[in-house]
């Protein structure tokens, strides 16, 4: 699939020391350290309510530690998915009467459109679900094999052959790996919580017949009126969810690769999940640092579109806004962070923007060299992005003496921030 355009990144003077990143897994910072190539996994949208500011926030966060890497002179590996075939699209396309491949087409077109527009860097692979299939069924059988996996038969009218992943099983392999994963490695929960938030995030750990409550759908069995593939020995079906991000980062990416990121209502069951899945299947971990953007709300609640409180980036340009003053709203709360979604932010960073791009106009050289130092110590602190804007406000709001760099700043500004002045 392919993923979208974006504008040369500027390469700019020196260098950035090295970032170190909050680590979920870790339950504290990491430092990523500087090495040649750097690799990431993200995961992408389910498409449909694309791209709504939660969205945004969570993919301008990553693109952030993606500006980071590069400026500190790595080669970045960039692979993002699209969950183009799961329940809540499936459903999302009955409920508007439309064909579910057609939802998630015109979706996926929107969200690349905001994403270009965003200034969010593409990734090297841009792998649908549907692509995949052929790659997730030999690992699920393979899983199978090793009774690791096994069939649930269905209840009532539901058909058998549901293949669910054994969560014991695979947390009692034997090795000496200390990298080995145990249920709660990424997650740090405790088990009534991680079934509470199972049944709330498309688990279904009420069903009979599972091994372990919490125990994971890798494999569909088909259903009249649902899509289904060929499933080899696993009959027709389709993938589970975190079966398929396990499968597309293995297939693109090294195990482990240096970071998993997404959204925190991903750290449980998915990226819990896609962690279990890829140590079962490959006996490496699937990441060495797993990393999660807060939640962007709006009236009350988190953005989502279960809740149905979605602005979308879409309406805000349709309506005239700068996207470069959507990312800046963005940027001014720390990616971590849960924070409202307000007029008032937006309100806010279009006048910054106006304010810096007027700024720039008399900035020096040494204007220019000691914000870019500025900027990289603080994207070095955990992508501390509020701690850099409030560096360039700071040097905005003083007077000084007309200087000719406006264009070097500019570029400062885009290839670390990715605003466009
Ligand atoms: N309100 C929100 N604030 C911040 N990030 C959000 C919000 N809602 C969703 N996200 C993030 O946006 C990304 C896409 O969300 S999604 O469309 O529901 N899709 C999925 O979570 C799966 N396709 C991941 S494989 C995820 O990383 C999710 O954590
Ligand atoms: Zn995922």
């Amino acid at each position: 699939m392919i993923a979208w355009n974006s504008t040369p990144v500027p390469v700019l003077d020196g260098t950035q020391a090295g970032v170190s990143l909050f680590d979920t897994a870790l339950q504290g910072p990491a430092p990523l350290g500087n090495r040649p190539e750097q690799s990431l996994y993200v995961c992408g949208i389910t498409p449909y309510d694309a791209t709504h500011l939660g969205h945004a926030a969570t993919y301008v966060a990553f693109d952030l530690l993606n500006r980071t890497w590069r400026d500190a002179g790595s080669t970045v590996r960039y692979v993002q998915n699209v969950t183009d075939v799961d329940d809540p699209l499936l459903e999302r396309a009955t409920a508007t009467g439309v064909d579910w491949r057609d939802l998630a087409a015109d979706q996926i077109a929107l969200f690349r459109e905001d994403m270009e527009a965003l200034n969010v860097l593409p990734p090297d692979h841009y792998v649908g679900a549907v692509e995949s299939i052929d790659w997730i069924v030999p690992i699920v059988e393979k899983l199978v094999g090793r009774d690791l996996a096994y069939t649930v038969p269905g209840e009532g009218a539901e058909p058998d052959g549901d293949v669910y992943f054994s969560l014991d099983a695979a947390a009692a392999l034997d090795t000496d790996d200390d990298a080995r994963w145990f249920l709660g490695q990424v997650s740090h929960l405790d088990v009534e919580k991680m079934l509470a938030l199972s049944a709330e995030r498309g688990g279904d750990p009420q069903r009979p017949f599972k091994r372990n409550a919490l125990d994971p759908l890798l494999w569909r069995a088909a259903r009249p009126g649902e899509p289904s593939w060929p499933g080899g020995s696993l009959g027709d079906g389709r993938p589970g969810w975190h079966i398929e991000c396990a499968v597309i980062a293995r297939q693109f990416l090294p195990s482990p690769f240096t970071v998993q990121g997404g959204g925190s209502d991903l750290v449980f069951p998915h990226h819990e999940m896609s962690a279990a899945h890829a140590w079962a299947a490959g006996g490496t971990p699937l990441a060495q640092h797993y990393a999660h953007a807060g939640m962007v709300g709006y009236d009350g609640g988190k953005m989502s579109k279960s809740r149905g409180n979605l602005v979308l980036v879409s309406k805000l340009r349709r309506a005239g806004v700068d996207p470069a003053a959507i990312r800046l709203a963005i940027l001014a709360h720390h990616y971590r962070a849960d924070w409202p979604w307000t007029d008032e932010v937006l309100e806010t960073a279009i006048r910054r923007l106006a304010l810096w791009r007027e700024a720039a106009r008399s900035a020096t050289h040494d204007d220019v060299a000691g914000l870019r130092e500025q900027v990289r110590a603080h994207l070095a602190d955990d992508l501390d992005a509020p701690a850099a804007l409030a560096a360039i406000d700071a040097w905005a709001a003083t007077p000084r003496a007309g200087g000719t760099d406006g264009r070097a700043l500019a570029d400062v500004v885009d290839a670390l921030l990715g605003v466009r002045l």
